[in-house]
């Protein structure tokens, strides 16, 4: 089939019944909810981007395997011309979302073609398991599927291993084998847009321990796989607030879920690897699976900052404030901070290396520091936005205010910006600046860019050790050594 339109995702989505709760409900029509019509909608843009003669040919390319048409995440890459026409396709849906939406189709296509190409990791283990994800990668590109994934324990008990938490099926793990596949117990988090996706693809962040055996699982099934609960985070928006009032949060809400388990089988061919630590702790660093979507995230995470540095420039030229050195020193801030990022990024691309095995790899150094510097650099740009704002953030009326008759002399005058700023267009503006800093909807954006990637303090940690093994520091030995150089090199 090859790419989908967004008609064909609407209508893949009708055709299931996942065993979704909302609130205390059990959403039995997902396309009638307000909490997801306008994400699904959101989603459904991006299919159609595919076959828009605008990006088409930049986003997509005709797969060497099957003659079809195909999204360009979908794509190995093995030159720098490659990442490049990934990162097209990185760069338009990020676009479109301006950075708000993390999981789009196109981050697990990364993910899923990362472990494709290094199937060779599994067959070490267990040739099923290489089969197996190289049949799925195939399926989810050749019917342009949207995954979902969940990685992470419920936050339960932190200072215990998997094993040794008070229930052995509090995480998810496996009960037992049956002929038709491997039953499995438990739950798992935080898979965001769950309710909205084809699939959900489980795996986990390494760190599994001897006697977490049954833990260390990965596989892939239909979201509406029998038993598969979708339990979702209380919403951030009703679905009814207006695209002027609300424009951001009207529009871009990710739903987050935990994903519990009940007695689900997973079918053999599904699986990916089961029953052991060392392929579990192995799968990130032997697969790319990190490193890969690491490029998808640093494009999304450029947008989304660019994004905010223009809120928080416009915000300020539109109520005449950037005359001050203060606020202009704030903005530098951020342009340098945006700048910085792209910079990386570019890094990021020109040093990119091939693997063994052929496949070319973004630096890694240069997309960890981009991970490690967003998680301080975002927060940072929403607190200036929420400075420059200031009172005003907290006083904009509604549409309908704008709408009253009574009202219109008093909307006029009072929230009229500089000169040349409406009362409308500064209104506007600071509600959307107000999506991003202040709604729930907003903490979320944030809470978003600390946690998405795993742990930030842990992941510096990680860093850390690897830059230390990797780099040469020789600087030091050889100031070291100059008294030595003194005594050799005759000074003229
Ligand atoms: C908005 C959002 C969307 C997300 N989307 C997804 C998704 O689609 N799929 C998915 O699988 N995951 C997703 N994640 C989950 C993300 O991977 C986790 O939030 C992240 O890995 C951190 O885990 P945690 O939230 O359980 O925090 P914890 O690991 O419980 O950490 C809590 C605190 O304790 C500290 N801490 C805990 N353990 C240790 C330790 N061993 N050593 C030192 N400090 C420790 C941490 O530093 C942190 O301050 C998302 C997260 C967010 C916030």
């Amino acid at each position: 089939m090859g790419i989908r339109t967004g008609n064909q995702y609407l209508k893949a989505l009708k055709s299931r019944e996942p065993e979704i709760w909302l609130s205390g409900r059990k959403i039995t029509n997902l396309m009638e909810e307000p909490v997801f019509r306008q994400p699904i909608l959101e989603i459904a843009r991006l299919y159609n981007m595919q076959h828009d003669p605008g990006y088409q040919d930049q986003i997509t390319h005709i797969c060497d395997e099957t003659g079809e048409r195909v999204n360009n995440s979908f794509l190995v890459p093995k030159s720098y011309e490659d990442l490049m026409k990934r990162k097209a396709v990185f760069e338009v849906f990020a676009k479109a979302t301006f950075g708000l939406m993390g999981r789009t189709p196109d981050f697990l296509n990364v993910v899923l073609t990362s472990m494709y190409y290094n199937s060779s990791f599994f067959e070490k283990y267990n040739i099923d398991w290489a089969r197996n994800i190289q049949n799925y990668y195939r399926y989810v590109r050749d019917n342009d599927l949207f995954l979902t994934h969940a990685i992470i324990n419920p936050q339960n008990d932190r200072s215990k291993s998997s094993h040794e938490q008070k229930d052995v099926y509090t995480h998810l793990g496996a009960v037992k084998e049956i002929p038709e596949g491997l039953v499995v117990r438990g739950a798992k988090m935080l898979a965001t847009l769950a309710p909205i996706t084809d699939e959900v693809i489980i795996y986990s962040f390494p760190g599994f321990k001897p006697g977490d055996e049954r833990y260390a699982l990965a596989f892939a099934i239909p979201i509406d796989t029998k038993g598969l609960r979708i339990i979702c985070r209380e919403p951030m928006q009703d679905g009814t607030r207006s695209f002027f009032d609300h424009p951001l949060a009207s529009r871009f809400e990710e739903m987050d879920a935990l994903l519990v388990f009940d007695d689900v089988v997973v079918p053999w061919d599904r699986v990916f690897l089961y029953n052991n630590v060392e392929a579990a702790n192995l799968l990130y660093p032997k697969t790319g699976a990190g490193q890969q979507p690491a490029h998808q995230s640093g494009v999304r995470g450029l947008v989304k900052l660019q994004f905010a540095t223009e809120v928080a420039m416009k915000l300020a030229d539109s109520i005449g404030v950037d005359i001050y050195l203060n606020v202009q020193n704030d903005l530098a801030e951020l342009a340098q901070s945006l700048e910085s990022i792209r910079a990386l990024l570019r890094v990021s691309e020109i040093e990119y290396t091939i693997t063994e095995n052929g496949e070319a790899m973004p630096d890694y150094t240069a997309l960890e520091t981009i991970r490690g510097l967003l998680p301080t650099m975002y927060p940072r740009a929403i607190e200036i936005i929420q400075t420059i704002g200031a009172g005003g953030l907290l006083m904009s009326p509604t549409g309908a205010d704008f709408e009253t008759d009574e009202l219109k002399e008093a909307m006029d005058q009072y929230y009229v910006g500089r000169e040349g700023v409406s009362s409308y267009e500064r209104v506007a503006l600071f509600k959307l600046a107000w999506d991003l800093c202040g709604e729930a909807f907003g903490q979320r954006l944030l809470q978003y860019e600390r946690y998405y990637t795993g742990d930030p303090v842990r992941k510096k940690g990680i860093f850390y050790n690897n830059y230390k093994r990797q780099r040469s520091l020789n600087l030091v030995e050889d100031a070291l050594k100059t008294s030595v150089w003194d005594k050799q090199v005759p000074v003229r």
